[in-house]
């Protein structure tokens, strides 16, 4: 975990698949650390003036995929919590770079927690292949989550608090 105080490695990256609260811990993190908050989600809805669903509805699952690198590679954030999108972890350029500005950390949620939580799949905007199931993406990415992971957080029921805790208990003795 970084050390107090900014540096190169003064944030904290949340990744994992849809619904595992990355945007949920993540802002509730960032207070609790006084930290800033920055869901990349929302800044790719924000740059495109349109939201998710519809830059893939309008241009395809490739020109999400794009844009959600370069906003990742753009970032020169420190001392925030950066909640990203599931796909993130398709975009090694950016996952490199997320890397050297931060410390990954992996919500780890079981399959089962994430289907009674994702009840949006068709305008979530999800970069699913066509006949892909959620356990199809689940399955896919679960090798690249933990490729990229420097902390992992089982999340199988905790609470958003206790996921909160148990991120932030060794940056606070750190
Ligand atoms: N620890 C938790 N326990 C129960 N429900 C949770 C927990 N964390 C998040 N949720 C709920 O799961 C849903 C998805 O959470 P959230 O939007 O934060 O996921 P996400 O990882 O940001 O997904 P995406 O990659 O699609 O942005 C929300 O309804 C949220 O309230
Ligand atoms: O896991 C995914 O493929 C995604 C989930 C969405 O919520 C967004 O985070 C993004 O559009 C892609
Ligand atoms: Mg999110």
């Amino acid at each position: 975990m970084p050390a107090k105080g900014p540096s190169r490695k003064s944030n904290l990256v949340l990744i994992g698949m849809p619904g595992a609260g990355k945007s949920t811990v993540g802002v509730v993190l960032a207070k609790r650390l006084g930290y800033d908050f920055l869901d990349t989600d929302v800044a790719i809805q924000a740059r495109e003036g349109r939201r998710l669903q519809e830059i893939i509805n309008q241009d395809g699952l490739a020109a999400l995929r794009r844009i959600e690198e370069e906003v990742l590679l753009e970032l020169r954030v420190t001392r925030t919590v950066i909640a990203t999108g599931g796909s993130a972890i398709y975009s090694v350029a950016a996952m490199e770079s997320l890397k050297r500005r931060g410390t990954i950390v992996f919500l780890d949620v079981p399959l089962k927690a994430l289907l009674h939580r994702v009840k949006d799949m068709d305008t979530r905007g999800l970069i699913m292949d066509p006949g892909e199931t959620f356990a199809d993406l689940y399955q896919k990415r679960l090798p690249l989550y933990r490729r990229w992971a420097e902390v992992v957080i089982a999340g199988r029921e905790i609470s958003v608090e206790e996921m909160v805790s148990r991120i932030a208990a060794p940056l606070d003795s750190a």
